[in-house]
């Protein structure tokens, strides 16, 4: 194991550099003395946009190829188009280094306010795709601002990147113990990318029988979300459908402001970022009402990524504990990332 972590730290917009210092806090918190952590920051996101008009240059990209991990807080403001900063930089950086696993972890913690009914078993994983499907920009527009106008925007789904995907989540499967995976996608309408996804999991499947699988159309899957979260254990879905029900995972499972996620390249070959699954919130930002628990927990799926087991779960732990002390009382963001500081330190 490497004893020294090279972090690219992007705080990027809104709440982004508020959670993201409480991440490091705790990251710091978490690393025995003979760990040398190093960080180097990134201005990416609205105010580099303005300054520069760039979003993510080639040398930029060559410089974050020489980081272990990435920690980006959030992308995205009210004062840049909506898509400029997302695709522009947040989307390239996904494809560019080929995120293809975005891994966002659900778990109910005990004592965590649910609006579900009663205290449902919630402990599952989504695997979304992270660099295919409707999001790869592949569509356009004639007529633009006509009464006529036609937008396009292609789902792309190859055979290569579903399979690499579909693969990596029968493999996370098996290794828990419910051994459960669910293909969520909608095969009745989308028929073609159904079809692919829907055969390649088939194969895949025979390579893991100690897997028990199932199929849900992702308008479905969103009732058992809310009705019955409890019968999935690790789901595999598309880009879109994955970005959609990871939000409402979140919602059911402690809120947005503890939802944690990994884009990760499995190869190694370029960094792996972690990221809150919620956005900059321009809502909240400034004002030390964020929640940076979120980030806190993406600061344990990138420790463990890194193969820092130990540190992961002690973070892990400290938030279990926080979360199941909260009460209603609100703290500041600080105040969070404080309190999760001192117990994973202590
Ligand atoms: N990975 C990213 O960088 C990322 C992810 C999602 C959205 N975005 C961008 O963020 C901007 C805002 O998007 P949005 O409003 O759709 O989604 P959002 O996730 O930023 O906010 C949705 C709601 O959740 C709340 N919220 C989010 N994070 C919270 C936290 N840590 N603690 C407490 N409450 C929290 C917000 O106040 C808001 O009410 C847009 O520009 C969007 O494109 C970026
Ligand atoms: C901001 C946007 C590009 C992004 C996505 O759709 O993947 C976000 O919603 C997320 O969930 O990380
Ligand atoms: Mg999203």
């Amino acid at each position: 194991m490497s004893r020294r972590i090279n972090l690219a730290v992007i705080p990027g917009d809104g709440i982004g550099q508020e959670v993201v210092t409480q991440g490091l806090k705790v990251l710091r918190a978490a690393l025995p003395q003979d760990v040398k952590l190093e960080t180097q920051e990134y201005d990416f996101g609205a105010k580099r946009y303005h300054a520069t008009g760039e979003t993510l240059t080639d040398t930029d990209v060559e410089q974050l190829k020489g980081h272990d991990a990435i920690l980006l807080g959030a992308i995205g403001d009210p004062s840049v188009p909506s898509g400029v900063l997302e695709r522009g930089f947040l989307l390239k950086l996904r494809f560019l280094f080929d995120h293809h696993v975005n891994l966002r972890p659900s778990k109910l913690l005990p004592g965590v306010a649910t609006p579900l009914a009663g205290q449902p078993e919630i402990d599952f994983v989504v695997v979304r795709e992270g660099t295919e499907g409707p999001y790869t920009g592949n569509g356009g527009t004639i007529r633009k601002g006509t009464p006529h106008e036609v937008a396009t925007e292609v789902s792309v789904n190859t055979a290569f990147g579903v399979e690499r995907v579909v693969r990596d989540a029968f493999a996370r499967a098996q290794a828990r113990p419910r051994k459960k995976l669910t293909l969520v996608h909608k095969n009745n309408v989308l028929a073609f990318a159904g079809h692919l996804w829907t055969n390649v999991f088939n194969e895949v499947a025979k390579e893991f029988p100690e897997v028990t699988t199932d199929y849900i159309h992702v308008d479905a899957a969103t009732i058992y979300l809310v009705t019955d979260p409890g019968r999935f254990d690790v789901i595999v879905t598309d880009n879109l459908f994955g970005d959609i029900i990871t939000d409402l995972a979140a919602a059911v499972s402690g809120g947005i402001g503890v939802a944690a996620s990994g884009n990760i390249n499995p190869s190694g070959e370029f960094p792996s970022m972690f990221e809150p699954v919620h956005g900059s919130a321009p809502d909240i930002a400034g004002q030390g009402k964020a929640d940076p628990t979120a980030t806190v927990l993406s600061v344990a799926l990138l420790l463990r990524h890194l193969g820092y087991e130990a540190e992961a779960a002690r973070i892990e732990e400290a938030v279990a504990a926080d979360l199941g002390e909260r009460g209603t009382a609100p703290r500041t963001t600080e105040e969070i990332g404080d309190a999760l500081a001192v117990r994973v330190a202590g």
